[in-house]
């Protein structure tokens, strides 16, 4: 087996319905984490080149016909788009595969299938949105319309980059709001495609515009522009506060999806032939890059043992490699900095005296992968809630086994966090699992189940895990306005 040589791609700003370099030219260089090669140079968008995608955006938005058009009509663009996704997907799993290094097979059938869905699904809602009447007797009638808000930011991570566009880009574009999309600067592949998307599906140019480069530049024009009117963004919690204050002088709405430390409690009475795998998958998918990663795994001591053993061999026999090849399980970390990010925490596990179960260094693989940023799925033990393993986002395949007695120490641990995004419980009893439900501090839980998703459903974190919900309903408050008319009858 050999690398997927492929050549260098030149990708573009997406700027009023085309391809265009930066104003100064400017180019950054992508790099395929599995092997450092190079993928892809990158136009990089000055401040200048923000504006005029903003500005564009705006016309699109004030003068266009995309806020004047039926909900019929935007919706059949939207479910043509979404078409495109599929017809496509082989192509936009590749470059998720190349730049984010996923698991190709993973992506193609779940993540793309699921873009796809993403813009379907608030196509469908939006068409049997209503609105809400209130009459007033014989005198008045009061009855709401939900309008665009203007021009959205849509700003996304780097680990699950075109899914994670299109569940913001979805019901924005329902709503009749234009777009400017930043994608992170490491994985900037998949998400270029989304602007040429629309165009083919009829959606009028400067309706979504792409613009691509580093978050503290490209991502930071955005969220100070005047014409831009919200700020959907997935990402860090840190880089959340700072888009909060960048966002604050122009009096931006938001929506923050940011990051989280879920724990994933196993009960005595859990069924192990689901609870061992499903904390696998929470624990390992997309190389633990995921922000609902059941990443502080809470086992009741009576079955700690068992449990630890059969979790011991499920991640071992996981297979980790090359993200273009059939039937790997885990690809590298997303970059050298995020490597030497996720390892710096196998020297704090040291000096907090946890115990290394398995893991903790680069697997054994084929010599053109050496270069590739890998790690072994990882596993402590840690006795210490409070350490810093169990409180900080590592974002790599590296989880914590951390022994319980009760029901209450299980819930007192599970909510000394910042975090809030979700939480995971696996018990075979119906009180408990409702209990446990109603006292973690979070946004999602997941019983007996991980990452299992219904786009009605709300989407969001408690605490320092996000500002709002996304989801059904949800999403499309937040990208419309709601408007109140009232009507004297006499
Ligand atoms: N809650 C969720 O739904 C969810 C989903 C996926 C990822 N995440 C979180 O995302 C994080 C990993 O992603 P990441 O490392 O790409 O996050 P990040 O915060 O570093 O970057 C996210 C995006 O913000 C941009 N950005 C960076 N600085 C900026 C600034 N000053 N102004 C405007 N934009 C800026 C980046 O360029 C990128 O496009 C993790 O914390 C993870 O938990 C959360
Ligand atoms: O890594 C984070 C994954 C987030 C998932 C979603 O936002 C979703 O399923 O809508």
């Amino acid at each position: 087996m050999t690398s997927v040589k492929t050549d260098v791609k030149e990708i573009g700003l997406y700027i009023n319905g085309e391809y265009v370099p930066a104003s100064n030219k400017n180019t950054f260089d992508v790099m395929n984490p599995a092997t450092q090669e190079l993928i892809a140079r990158v136009s990089e968008a000055t401040e200048e080149d923000v504006d005029r995608a903003c500005r564009v955006a705006r016309d699109a938005f004030e003068n266009g016909p995309w806020r004047r058009m039926t909900v019929q009509e935007r919706a059949a663009k939207l479910r043509k788009m979404a078409d495109i996704i599929l017809e496509r997907k082989e192509e936009i799993a590749r470059y998720d595969a190349m730049d984010v290094g996923k698991p190709y097979e993973a992506t193609v059938g779940h993540e793309v299938a699921r873009a796809a869905h993403n813009i379907r699904f608030f196509a469908d809602f939006v068409e049997k949105q209503g609105g809400e009447t209130y009459p007033m007797g014989e005198e008045y009638i009061n009855y709401t319309r939900y309008e665009p808000v203007g021009v959205a930011a849509l700003i996304t991570p780097w680990n699950v980059p075109f899914m994670l566009t299109t569940w913001k880009l979805g019901p924005c574009l329902a709503g009749g709001n234009t777009a400017v999309i930043k994608p992170a600067e490491n994985t900037p592949l998949s998400v270029s495609l989304l602007g040429e998307i629309a165009k083919e599906a009829g959606i009028p140019d400067g309706v979504v515009n792409v613009v691509q480069g580093q978050g503290s530049v490209v991502g930071n024009a955005l969220s100070t522009h005047p014409e831009v009117d919200l700020i959907s963004f997935t990402g860090s919690t840190a880089t959340g506060k700072r888009i909060l204050k960048s966002g604050a002088d122009t009096l931006k709405k938001v929506s923050f999806e940011l990051g989280g430390k879920a724990a994933n409690i196993i009960f005595e009475d859990a069924d192990l032939e689901k609870a061992v795998p499903g904390s696998i998958r929470a624990a390992f998918m997309n190389s633990g890059q995921v922000c609902l990663a059941g990443s502080r795994i809470l086992v009741q001591r009576s079955i700690f043992n068992e449990f630890l053993e059969k979790f011991k061999e499920a991640a071992m026999a996981l297979k980790v490699g090359d993200p273009q090849e059939k039937g790997t399980d885990m690809g590298p970390l997303v970059s050298e900095d995020h490597y030497n990010k996720v390892t710096s925490y196998l020297e704090i596990a040291k000096e907090e005296g946890a115990e290394l179960v398995c893991g903790g260094k680069r697997p054994e693989l084929p010599e053109y992968l050496y270069k590739g940023f890998y790690l072994e799925p990882t596993v402590y033990i840690s006795n210490n809630p409070k350490s810093r393993i169990c409180q900080e986002e590592i974002f790599g395949p590296v989880v914590t086994l951390i022994p319980f007695d009760t029901e209450e120490e299980a819930l007192q641990i599970a909510n000394d966090t910042d975090y809030g995004l979700n939480g995971v419980v696996w018990t075979e009893n119906l009180q408990r699992a409702h209990r446990i439900s109603h006292h973690v501090r979070a946004g999602t839980i997941w019983v007996n189940c991980w990452f299992v998703r219904d786009l009605r459903a709300p989407f969001g974190g408690f605490k320092k895990s996000g500002i709002g919900r996304e989801g059904g309903h949800h999403s499309m408050e937040f990208f419309t306005e709601a408007k109140n008319i009232c009507i004297a009858l006499k």
